[in-house]
């Protein structure tokens, strides 16, 4: 597989910067939203970027090492929300309705069969991933076939005119997966101890988060700490975590730009940054999870995200909250008077 990304030409910086310092209003006095504004320019080369048919992807598969007891759920929980998804009763639900969002359910490898139903991309793998515990989670070939699959979906929703893609997941254990990626990932430096990079997923207790970090231990003890992003994903991957990997490479070759959520969601964003670290230009980091490896995940991307609401739920809730904040870095830009056209004097 070939990516094939490119790194959105800086030659319009200047002239976007100024269009935004000439706003009425102090220089910088709106602080982030004025670097978002210039990032979503440069990322679609016009000092007038629009944001186009806003879609949320949430994708959903199982894991093996789920019925291991990595969660404070059964496994169940992923296809039964996937079935809450299709009946618009989620938080994702909610909040893409009232953000004026699209909204679409992969399934990237449920465990359960959904028919073909309206809202639903089946792009199947398999019934979830193998315990890594005892195996690698997935064959290279279900590992390629899922960052296709993912690529293929991106590409389609460029196709329909989408411009901003948010990304969301489901999937019981997949905090773990998550952790044992971000481990392997993120360099020492980045104290990205297993421990570390760890937390309570759903809401472990404290014995329920010991059993969670041991038997991690015991899969990394078999599968290794390999480097290359690809073997991570084979080794301890889920197919719902692959095929965001893959979506995320395909937006950012379509030049999209990407609302990234919270942990899981940042796990895949890993993978995709150690295939093409170009990656990084196209993305908006929406907040801060609850989780404690995000932190050290956003550390390592030197990436600071727009908000910290102590959110640890996933479906790309955080990415959905947060995009009103980024269609306000385009308002900003297109609709604010400047000091010219409105005739306030500048500072003297
Ligand atoms: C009812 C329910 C709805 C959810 N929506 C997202 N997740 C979140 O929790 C899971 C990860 O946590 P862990 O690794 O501890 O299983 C993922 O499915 C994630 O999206 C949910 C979890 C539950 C229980
Ligand atoms: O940060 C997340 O995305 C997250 C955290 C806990 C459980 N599910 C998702």
């Amino acid at each position: 597989m070939n990516f094939q990304l490119s790194q959105p030409d800086t030659l319009l910086s200047a002239a976007i910067q100024h269009k935004i310092d000439r706003k009425t209003k102090p220089v910088g006095a709106l602080g982030r939203l004025e670097a978002l504004a210039l990032q979503i320019a440069l990322v679609q080369q016009t000092p007038a970027p629009e944001l186009h048919q806003p879609h949320i992807v949430v994708f959903a598969g199982d894991h093996g090492a789920a019925r291991a007891g990595v969660s404070a759920y059964p496994q169940d929980v992923t296809w039964q929300m996937v079935e809450n998804f299709l009946a618009g009763g989620a938080a994702i639900n909610v909040f893409s309705r009232q953000m004026g969002l699209g909204l679409s359910v992969v399934d990237a490898g449920v465990n359960h069969e959904f028919g073909k139903r309206p809202g639903l991309i089946d792009a199947k793998i398999g019934p979830g991933t193998a315990s890594y515990i005892d195996r690698p989670a997935m064959t290279p070939a279900q590992r390629d076939a899922a960052l296709e699959r993912g690529r293929g979906i991106a590409h389609a929703l460029a196709g329909n005119g989408c411009n901003c893609i948010g990304f969301g997941e489901m999937g019981i254990g997949n905090t773990a997966s998550a952790s044992l990626i971000t481990h392997c990932l993120v360099g020492a430096d980045h104290d990205a101890e297993l421990y570390n990079v760890t937390g309570r997923g759903t809401g472990l207790d404290d014995a329920g988060l010991f059993r969670k970090r041991s038997l991690l231990a015991q899969a990394l003890e078999r599968g290794g700490r390999p480097s290359d992003p690809l073997a991570v994903l084979a080794e301890y991957g889920g197919f719902e975590i692959a095929m965001m990997a893959g979506a995320m490479l395909g937006a950012a070759e379509k030049r999209m730009l990407l609302l990234i959520d919270g942990f899981i969601v940042t796990s895949a964003l890993l993978v995709a940054y150690a295939i093409d670290p170009r990656i990084l230009a196209y993305c908006v980091f929406a907040h801060r999870s609850q989780e404690p490896g995000h932190r050290v995940q956003l550390d390592f991307l030197q990436v600071e995200p727009l908000m910290e609401l102590d959110l640890r739920l996933g479906e790309g809730t955080g990415a959905a909250l947060a995009f009103p904040l980024v269609q306000a870095a385009v308002n900003f830009l297109n609709e604010m008077a400047s000091f010219e056209s409105a005739g306030v004097s500048d500072q003297s």
